[in-house]
Order: structure tokens, then sequence, then C-alpha cells
């Protein structure tokens, strides 16, 4: 029998997204709410209960929300929002977080789907933590470079206005959580196995989609006599055998057209591309990913697939 799946805020940015990966999929039945009664509570219990599997592409309170007007205890609920992402009881969504990961995504009915920027910082950082060439108390600092679409409809609204409405204040980079306490920290150390939160600062950009994490470290800092070698042997073999993970070569010029980093090289994939470029003193590693892709509804797809077994045979 196909999978009931029903995707609670299926007219937002990343519920639309997880439609489009499962409309045609055999496999899968979607429950579709009127678009009417889309915010009407009893409605949406109806088929939150109905369904195998609910995607919840809402803002974190609405998400908790249904979370609450869930009793079956056979519904599995993958939550977009960051409500849960550091909660007890739930699983985090990243099937390539740890070798046990898969199998803790297919015994549970809760799986908190991680921030884009966050998966981003957590691949690149986990299996330096893990092999001690990071120290687990070292002070790290990331930037993130964003597309708008991660601001899902609001921005989007802004960055797509008519011209007579465009802000040109847009068409330059903007950095932004500048109160340092982006939402995203507590996850970031929590499942990096880094003690203290990073001091993580992004920027979105005048372009759709498309995200990079740099992580800047001083060779110095980290463990002694660490090389930019090690750190490059440590994520390829970490990610060997991951199907939407790809190690690039240390030093990667190829992915430098004219000098010039592309932080859309991922779009429209699953895919997260670590780089690891360095100069004696110091080393950067570099994720990207399409924020929507594996940064969002993308990821959230792939955990279903974890979670009903059906990852090798059906895909993104
Ligand atoms: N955009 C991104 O790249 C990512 C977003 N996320 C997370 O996913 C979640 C959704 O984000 P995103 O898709 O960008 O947001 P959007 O603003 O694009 O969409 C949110 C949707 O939720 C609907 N909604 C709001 N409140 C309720 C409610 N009480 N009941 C039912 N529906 C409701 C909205 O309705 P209406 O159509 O009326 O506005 C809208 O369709 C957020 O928690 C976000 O943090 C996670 C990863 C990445
Ligand atoms: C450009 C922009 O504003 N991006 C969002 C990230 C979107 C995302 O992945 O985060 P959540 O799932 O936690 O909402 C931000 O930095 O807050």
């Amino acid at each position: 029998m196909a999978t009931r799946v029903f995707v609670d805020g299926h007219e937002g940015t990343t519920g639309l997204r997880i439609h489009e990966y499962l409309i045609g999929r055999s496999d899968i039945d979607l429950l579709v709410i009127d678009s009417a009664k889309r915010k009407d509570a009893q409605e949406r219990a109806r088929l939150l209960n109905a369904a195998d599997v609910v995607f919840l592409c809402l803002p974190d309170a609405a998400a908790k929300e249904a979370v609450a007007l869930i009793e079956n205890p056979a519904t599995c609920v993958i939550d977009a929002s960051t409500a849960h992402r550091t909660a007890p009881g739930w699983v985090f969504g990243l099937p390539e977080l740890a070798a046990d990961q898969r199998a803790k995504l297919r015994a549970t009915k809760r799986i908190a789907n991680p921030g884009c920027h966050a998966s981003a910082f957590i691949l690149a950082m986990r299996p330096l933590v893990d092999a001690g060439l990071v120290p687990m108390d070292a002070a790290i600092t990331a930037n993130s470079i964003t597309g708008y679409s991660g601001g899902g409809k609001s921005m989007i609204a802004q960055y797509e206005a008519k011209e007579e409405d465009f802000d040109t204040k847009l068409l330059s980079p903007r950095p932004y959580a500048l109160g340092l306490t982006h939402k995203h920290q507590p996850e970031m150390a929590a499942h990096s196995g880094l003690k203290h939160q990073p001091l993580f600062q992004p920027i979105v950009g005048p372009f759709y989609k498309g995200l990079t994490v740099s992580l800047p470290l001083h060779l110095s800092a980290l463990k002694p006599g660490t090389t930019p070698e090690q750190i490059h042997a440590v994520l390829a073999a970490r990610y060997s055998g991951e199907r939407f993970i790809r190690v690039l070569p240390l030093r990667d010029a190829e992915s430098l057209a004219g000098g010039f980093f592309d932080v859309q090289g991922c779009n429209d994939t699953n895919r997260v591309d670590l780089f690891v470029f360095a100069s004696e003193q110091h080393a950067m590693v570099m994720a990207r990913l399409d924020n929507l892709g594996k940064g969002a509804s993308g990821a959230a797809v792939q955990s279903m697939n974890v979670h009903l077994g059906c990852d090798e045979a059906l895909g993104l």
C-alpha cells in the first residue's frame, strides 16, 4: 500500500518543493488540504492523524501546535522548522551525521530537519571533531553566504518586488544576525561535538538559492601537527560511499573559475560539496549546498526515505 503523506504548510517555499519531489512517486499517496482550510486546526488535525508521514513546513509556533494535534502513534513527523532540532526525543534528520544515524531515523516517529546553514556547518565540522583534529572546546568562527529563498515567502517577495517597490539596498550582499545569536547556533553545537556554539555570521545575497558555509581554521589552534592533507583525508574517508556528499580534491583549482568560488554550484541537487583550501598556516573548509535541496526539502524527503527503508530504491 502507498505511504500516505501530508505536507502541512504546502503553499510555503519548503512545502511546495517537498510536493514537487513527491508528486510523481507511485509509492506515495499525497493527502492535500483544501487551500481555504489550510490554517483550519480541525481539518489539519484530521489530515495529520490520517497520514503515515507528515512534513511540517510551518513557522516554529505553528509546528509545535501541529505536533500537539497528532494523536495517532503511527504518524511519523518530519519537522522542517527550528522548533525541535535540539529537543529530547527528536532525531536529527541528517543521515550522514554518524554511523548509527540511519538506524535512529528508521526507529523514530519524530524527525527534526536540520537548518540549511547548520547542515553545511555540521557536515564540515563533525568529522574533524570526531577525529580529534579540532579540539572539542575550540573557539570556532564560521560564515555563510546564502540565497534569499532561505528567508521564505516574505523575503522572496522583497527580492522579487516590482521595480517601483524594489529596495536597491538588496542589490548588495547583506550581512545579518549581527546580534551574534543566529537560531542555528544551538543545533550547530549540539550536533558537531563542539562544547561551545560557533560565532556564526551569515550573509544573504541577491540570488534565489545556493549556500556555502566557510570554516576558517588556524592550523596552530588544531591538534599539534595537523596538516591540510589530514583535514582533507578525514573528510574524504568519512564520506566515502555517501551518495549525496562529495569531497573535492585538496586545494581544488577547478572549482575556482577565474579565482572565484560558485556558491550556486549545488543548485537543483540534494548534494553537499566539501572543499579544503589551504596555505602553510591556515585551512578553509567550505560546504556548499542548495538551501532548498539538502538545506531543506531534499533533506526532509531523504529522511523520509531512510525512515521508510526506501532510500536506495527511490531517490531524489
Ligand atoms: N526556506 C528555507 O530555505 C528553509 C525554511 N525552513 C523552515 O521551514 C519552515 C517553513 O519555511 P518556509 O517554507 O521558508 O516559509 P514560508 O513563509 O515560505 O511558508 C510557510 C507556510 O506556512 C503557512 N502557515 C503559517 N502559519 C500557519 C498555520 N498556523 N497553519 C497552517 N499554515 C501556516 C504559511 O501560510 P501562508 O501561505 O498563508 O503564508 C506558508 O504557506 C520554517 O520553520 C523555516 O524555518 C527550513 C529550512 C530552510
Ligand atoms: C536568508 C535567511 O534568512 N535564511 C534563514 C535560514 C533558513 C533555514 O534553513 O533555516 P530554518 O530552517 O531554521 O528556518 C536564516 O538565516 O534565518
